[in-house]
């Protein structure tokens, strides 16, 4: 009796939605579990029959309009993550981010930003181009090789895009590009890892004796333990050779201990020459603080705890999967696309051998002035979507207004980046890859379209300002500067060097079909395509 009251009386009960969803979580773990991750497309479903703001869980609302994602996602908001959703990266060890407060996250944020700027990054663009190189050539002797087969181009971009991070962040990096036919078991169990993670969610104490000895019986559950457990492997080694490292200044009195940010950025500079990975750095760094904060036990004891071994290897751990998968899922989607479109294809290659004649390096400046190429990412970027999974945020301290809605304190929050980038409005035919859209001078863009959209209700016609692959502040992605970096020098110097021919089928109409497991994942054919040296003829 007391249920029914309370539920009669639940301040969400003005907000439509199907009628078990207002009682139970486990109306939307039907879709991510059952339906294996559908639970964008049933949102679709949700909003076409309720409307703009759907009750989806006993206390959680969605919203369809962009407008809504910049009053969730607003600089200063206090609004926590979602402690549900985030468990299932387990949150008990914890990275940046897995932690829900904004105020508690935003410490180590201003450490990792420091170490992923784009001062940082810059020097070090070597080092992606030189693995970039590396794939290109390894592409050609597949195909040189005379094995006939085909590569599996989906695998071949995560292998790359993995031993990017991990030889830019990690002493120790994973090397799993040498695999043959790019197939090492770190690759293998990308999708699974992502499928598997939900039921975390909903069974959060995993770690329970009994669970663990119920997924020893599932062997798929198994292979994809094991996998984790080498990488966090290698991860526990970087540290510990770091914290060796960081014995040997100490005692050798060679670590400053200083409160400047420029200072410590200078000196990130300075070892770029060395090829110095970044993760050593971020230890040192908050080596540093540690050391600063030693007369004062309050601040220690909240970096300690803040970031005490375990954390440290979280944070770690997670740049892996925070900087790998989404870099080579906007390149895998991208690629399929140029390949798809043959006069986009075609426009981009001739800015590529207009600003790069010769067969030497291209400044990694220069690829980023190349309008039409920006564009090309911009679209991918957009039709990949960054993560796709509803980021949830729990109203408070007080009430909130969202799309003119008073919204009471503990309620979740959300809206798919899906629903900001697929909107017609913002959009025009949204699911067409038209780079031309992100062109100042894009004829699509005439003065009378551009005040149909003013008098909308999107306010703002600013399209960058709608393109949250990267999400927004306070909690945006700290990886943006590493990501652009790679995404140029991946998708210059792929179609710059190389011609691709597809043999998995490719229609242009077709849009890309993706589940909902937090980064999109795309069931159905993979890409298969041969790669050969592309020959430049000039008059
Ligand atoms: C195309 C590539 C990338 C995309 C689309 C992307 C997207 C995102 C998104 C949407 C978020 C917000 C998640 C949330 O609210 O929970 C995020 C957060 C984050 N990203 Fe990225 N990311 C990319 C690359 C990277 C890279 C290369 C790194 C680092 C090596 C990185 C590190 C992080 C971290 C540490 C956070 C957590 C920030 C926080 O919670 O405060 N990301 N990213």
């Amino acid at each position: 009796i007391q249920y029914i009251e309370k539920a009669l009386r639940h301040p969400l009960n003005r907000f439509p939605g199907p009628q078990l969803a207002r009682h139970t979580t486990w109306y939307r773990a039907y879709y991510e579990l059952i339906k294996k991750g559908g639970w964008l497309r049933q949102l679709e479903v949700l909003h076409a029959i309720y409307g703009p703001i759907v009750r989806v869980g006993p206390n959680e609302l969605h919203f369809n309009n962009p407008r809504a994602y910049g009053e969730i996602h607003a600089p200063g908001s206090r609004f926590h993550k979602d402690a549900a959703l985030y468990s299932i990266f387990g949150n008990k060890s914890g990275s940046v981010f897995t932690r829900l407060d904004p105020q508690v996250a935003v410490v180590v944020r201003n450490i990792l930003s420091s170490y992923l700027s784009r001062r940082a990054i810059v020097p070090r663009v070597t080092i992606i181009q030189e693995k970039v190189i590396d794939f290109i050539s390894r592409l050609k002797a597949h195909n040189t090789s005379g094995s006939g087969k085909a590569i599996n181009l989906d695998h071949a971009v995560h292998s790359v895009a993995l031993d990017v991070l991990t030889l830019l962040i990690f002493s120790k990096p994973f090397h799993v590009l040498s695999a043959p036919e790019f197939d090492h078991p770190f690759i293998q169990h990308i999708e699974p890892t992502y499928t598997n993670i939900w039921i975390k969610k909903y069974l959060p104490d995993m770690n329970t004796p009994f669970l663990v000895a119920f997924t020893r019986f599932l062997s798929k559950f198994n292979a994809v333990a094991n996998v984790f457990a080498a990488q966090l492997e290698l991860v526990k080694e970087d540290l510990d050779l770091a914290l060796q490292d960081l014995e040997v200044l100490r005692d050798g009195n060679s670590s400053p201990v200083t409160d400047d940010t420029e200072e410590f950025e200078n000196d990130l500079t300075q070892t770029a020459a060395t090829d110095g990975p970044l993760y050593p750095f971020f230890l040192r760094k908050v080596h540093e603080q540690m050391q600063k904060s030693m007369n004062s036990p309050n601040t220690l004891g909240r970096l300690q705890q803040l970031l005490g071994r375990n954390r440290l290897i979280g944070e770690g751990f997670n740049l892996r999967f925070a900087g790998t998968d989404t870099i080579a899922n906007t390149c895998v989607v991208g690629i399929r696309y140029l390949l798809s479109h043959k006069d986009i294809l075609k426009r981009v290659v001739k800015e590529l051998d207009d600003a790069w004649p010769q067969d030497d390096d291209i400044a990694y400046e220069d690829l980023e002035k190349l309008p039409y190429l920006t564009a090309v990412i911009k679209e991918s970027l957009r039709l990949s979507h960054g993560v796709v999974t509803p980021l949830g945020r729990v109203v408070g301290p007080e009430d909130v207004m969202i799309m003119g809605e008073s919204i009471p304190t503990g309620t979740i929050v959300g809206i798919s980046s899906v629903f900001v980038h697929l909107n017609t409005k913002l959009f025009p035919q949204p699911t067409k890859f038209n780079p031309e859209r992100w062109l100042k001078e894009s004829p699509s863009r005439t003065m009378d379209s551009m005040k149909k959209e003013s008098s909308s209700d999107v306010t703002e016609i600013n399209a960058d300002k709608y393109l949250v692959s990267f999400s927004r502040e306070p909690r945006s992605c700290i990886g943006i500067h590493l990501a652009w970096c790679e995404l140029y020098i991946v998708f210059g110097f792929l179609f710059r060097k190389l011609e691709f021919v597809p043999v998995t089928k490719l229609d242009p109409n077709q849009p890309l079909q993706f589940n909902d497991f937090f980064i999109p994942t795309y069931p159905g054919d993979p890409l298969l395509v041969t790669a050969r040296e592309r020959m430049i003829f000039h008059n």
